[in-house]
Parts: structure tokens; sequence; C-alpha cells
């Protein structure tokens, strides 16, 4: 038989061969352009930012927030954050009842603080609100004439501002919970749920928002969603729809129940039963002593019911250190004696079943945190309670040297607010061992401060929706990723198709 003859020339390249070829380059090319164009096509647009103010003019102090969102973006959750703080100086707004003129005048410097923020050009698009709580609550009460010359005052300094003035009024205990609750939510991102989260949360019936908890000076609130119906009182229930759900809401506010007010309460009380100008407190240290006017004690409504003439002026309190004792004379101060309804917090207002995990803020939280409480993994009850029993014991002049940085009006306090923190809890809203750790005490979420207000500008400004906006099911982090990978086994595709067909001589039997 004739052998084959070997030429010299290489074998020539299939038709099919070099049409693989052709095809492999251009989806090569093609899959390049793809991802080129998805990664330049849907970058973000340049940021627009937008800024909005809001005053908390609470019974202690007033602070002023600074907030921005990307302009293209105002109705997504999550995306306000607080840009600035500014604590200003001296009393809260109500503490000018007996010098009006000068409340607006104390804003003056936060607000100068607020326009080195905001860029020049869009300060007169800011808009600035003030929002007072329970200080001017309880002024109102008081002196209604009084309350409204604060707040012209503070409203004649706000519209000489260079931002767009929307507002000074004193909003109700129940905004004032409803905002803080919402506040959370938004920070915590639960309202609105994309993707894989939105099924997840759609599988499992737990409850997606976290309870609100605000303890002030002068009153404290406590707000979270509750699926018990028919509701027993229907002035403690809100109704929200909000990014296209709908929530039913309980909230309350104690007026007198923040911590200051509750400890002038209990000292009034004190006063009242022992009758002399000095007594023993059990809720601050040993060798700590205050003196207290008493005019000063019985002025407002919070303690002006039980008013007595005392044959004396002052008032001498001496620390005694006694947490138990403490804890005792306050719960004096929580009436459990009648309910109206199925289930009570205090004073006869309804409670109904605590339900999710919470949130607590303010005074709960700088509290917690000066007494090292607060923590991913919440301490047990009991540890809390021990924590602030040992504070308590330890005398005033090792307090004192201990935290000399601190000022000795907090400092002193300490005590009684933690004692007070767990008798409004464990005894007022009745949390117990079981459900203690399903409160998260929280100072910031993220940049932004725990709070109502960040609530009443998003509330406000219409930055909440009803509806869930209409939004690309996949983000562009996502889109992007994905045309990446569906690229990539394209041409993986492709590669392998050509090495098959070209069967390259590594690939054929008996050699590798
Ligand atoms: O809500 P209202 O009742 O109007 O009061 P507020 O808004 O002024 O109340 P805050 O939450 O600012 O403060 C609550 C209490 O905590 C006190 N406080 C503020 N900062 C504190 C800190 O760092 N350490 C300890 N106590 C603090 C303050 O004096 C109040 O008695
Ligand atoms: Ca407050």
């Amino acid at each position: 038989m004739e052998e084959p003859k070997v030429t010299g020339t290489k074998p020539k390249m299939s038709w099919t061969r070099k049409i693989l070829l052709i095809l492999g380059f251009l989806s090569t090319l093609a899959a390049i352009a793809l991802i080129t164009v998805a990664v330049t096509q849907n970058q973000p647009l340049p940021k627009n930012t937008k800024y909005g103010i809001v005053l908390d003019a609470g019974s202690s102090h007033t602070n002023l927030y600074v907030y921005e969102w990307p302009a293209e973006k105002e109705n997504d959750t999550g995306v306000v954050q607080q840009v600035e703080v500014c604590k200003v100086e001296g009393p809260g707004i109500s503490g000018y009842s007996r010098d009006t003129e000068n409340a607006g005048h104390s804003l003056v410097q936060c607000l100068r603080q607020a326009q080195g923020v905001i860029p020049s050009k869009q300060h007169q698009e800011t808009p600035v609100y003030l929002g007072a709580t329970a200080g001017m609550r309880l002024l109102s009460l008081e002196n209604k004439n009084a309350a409204d010359k604060v707040l012209s005052s503070v409203e004649k300094t706000l519209r000489s501002a260079p931002f767009n003035f929307q507002g000074a009024r004193i909003i109700s205990g129940q905004e004032e919970g409803a905002y803080g609750w919402i506040t959370i939510n938004y920070l915590l991102g639960n309202f609105k749920q994309s993707g894989w989260t939105k099924l997840l949360h759609s599988l499992k019936s737990v409850s997606e928002t976290s309870g609100a908890l605000d303890l002030g000076g002068a009153s404290t609130q406590i707000t979270f969603v509750s699926d018990e119906s028919p509701s027993e009182s229907p002035d403690n229930l809100l109704y929200f729809r909000l990014y296209g759900k709908d929530y039913r809401v309980y909230t309350h506010s104690f007026l007198c129940y923040g911590k200051d007010q509750a400890l002038q309460q209990k000292l009034a009380r004190d006063l009242q039963s022992t009758e002399s100008s000095s007594i023993l407190d059990p809720c601050f240290h040993q060798g700590y002593q205050r003196t207290i006017n008493i005019s000063d004690l019985f002025k407002n409504p919070c303690t002006s019911v039980g008013k007595k003439e005392f044959p004396f002026s002052q008032l001498y309190v001496m620390g005694e250190g006694n947490y138990e004792k403490c804890r005792r004379s306050i719960q004096n101060l929580f009436n459990k004696t009648s309910c109206p309804y199925s289930s009570c917090s205090f004073n006869g207002i309804y409670l109904p079943p605590l339900q999710g995990d919470f949130g607590a803020f303010s005074a709960f939280y700088f509290v917690m945190n000066f007494l090292n409480l607060t923590n991913d993994n919440p301490f047990a009850l009991d540890k809390v309670a021990s924590a602030v029993q040992s504070f308590c014991a330890r005398p005033w002049h090792e307090v004192k040297q201990a935290y000399h940085q601190i000022k000795e009006k907090y400092l002193s306090e300490y005590c009684f607010s933690g004692a007070y923190i767990l008798s409004l809890l464990e005894n007022g809203y009745e949390f117990n061992k079981e459900n203690w750790q399903r409160i998260h005490f929280l100072g910031k979420i993220g940049s932004s401060d725990a709070g109502w207000t960040l609530g009443y500008m998003l509330n406000l400004t219409n930055m909440i929706p009803a509806e869930e906006p209409a939004a690309p099911p996949l983000s562009h982090g996502s889109y992007v990723g994905l045309m990446v990978l569906c690229s990539l086994v394209l041409v993986s595709v492709l590669v392998l198709a050509w090495l098959l067909f070209h069967k390259p001589k590594c690939l054929q039997k008996g050699i590798v």
C-alpha cells in the first residue's frame, strides 16, 4: 500500500474553524463592550445634596441638627443622614419664661454653625423647623402667655436666619413618640425591604419594626407596633401607611416622667412626708449634699398639686447611697392601684402586651452608657441592677474623683437615673428577665442621633411616601455584577466551544 505523501506545507484551516475564530473574537469584543457600557452608563450621577435643619427644643436644652440627602434619592429609606449637631448653650427655651426676649438669641450661635456647614447658595432653599417638647408643654400649662412669648422670640430669630423658616411650635407627646419611632425604624432600614430581605420578611411573621423608648428631662415616650385588636384605648393608636405597608402603632407620652421631673416629683413627695427641712435621700451618693429652693420644687404642674406651706424656704438633701431604698421610693411615683383596661402601664394608662425589639435612646442611653451597660449583647436584667446598686453604694468623694471630667449635675444624678430607668421599665412597663434583652440602648444609628427630629423632618418634607416608589428590581451594583457574570459565562462557553472544535494537539487523545 502506498504511504500518503508528506508535503512541506501546513494544512489549511477549515472554513468552520475560521468562522468560529471570528465569532469567538467578536463575542469577546461584545462582552467587553457590554461590561464597559454597564459600568459607565449606570454610574451614579454627580451628587446633588439637599439639606434640612431641625431644632429640638427640649426641656433641658436645645439641639440643632443639620441633615443632608442626595436630591435624586429623597424617597428612598435610610438616605437622609445627620451631618452636624450643635448643642445650644444654656437652658432649654422653657427656661426663658422670665426673660422671654432672650430665648431666640440663645439659638444664634448654632444657626451660625449651620450656615458654615451648608453651602451658601443653598441656604435659602434649606427648610428650618423648631419643635418644642415637654418643657414648653409644661410652661404653656403653667403660663400660656410666657410660652407664647418664648415661641415668638425663637420664631423671630429663626426668620432672621438665611434659611427657609417652616415653623416653630410645641409638638404633642404623641407626635414626639411617633416621630421617634419613625426615626429609628427609618435609620435601621426597617421600612423598605428589597430583594431577598423582602422575601424573607414575608415568610416569617415576626415584627419587622423596632419599638421606641425615649426618656427626656420632662417626659418619656413608649411607642411600638401592636397587633392587639380591637384596641381598648383608641387614643393611644396611630395608623401609618409607609412604603406600601400599614402600621398600627401604640404610643403614649408620660408628661412629668422624664428623669428631671421624676426627681422633682420624688423630692416633693419626700418633703411632704417628712415635713423637715433636711432629708436623707437614698438616690444620691453618701456624702453628697444639695440645697433646693422650695419655691422652685413646686413651681410646675408636675409637683404643684400637693403643694403645702412650709415654715422654711430651702430643702437640704443629703445622700445615703442605698439602691434598694431608692427603688422603693421611686416606685411610689407609679400608681398601679387601678386599671380600667385589661392591662396598664401605670396611672391607669392602657398598655398592650409588649411586642418586638425596642430601641431606647436619649437619657436611657446617656445613663446606661455612663454605667457601661450598653453593649451589642445586651446585659441581663440582674447584671444591670447590680451595676446600678454598686454605683449607688460608692461614696460621693470617690465618684467625684473618678469622674472629675463629668458635669456635677449629671454625675450626681446617675444613681437616681439608673434606678429610675429600672423602675420605669420593670415596674412601669413591666419588662422582665425574659424580654429585657430585647431592649437595645442606642445613642446613634450610623451617623444620626436617635430621637424624634429626623422623623419630624421626613414627615414635613414628605420624604416618606405612603406607597413604595417604583424602582428597578436590581440595584446598580447587582446589575453590573450580573452583567459581568453573564459576559464571563458567554466568553467561557465560546472559548470552550472553540477548543472542542479546534482540538489543539495538547487535547488530542494519547498526547495528554
Ligand atoms: O424631651 P424632653 O423631656 O423635653 O427633655 P430633653 O429633650 O431636654 O431631654 P434630653 O433627652 O436632652 O435629656 C434627658 C435628660 O438627660 C440629661 N442629659 C443630657 N445629656 C446627658 C449626658 O451626657 N449625661 C447624662 N445626662 C444627660 C438631661 O439633662 C436631661 O435630664
Ligand atoms: Ca427630648
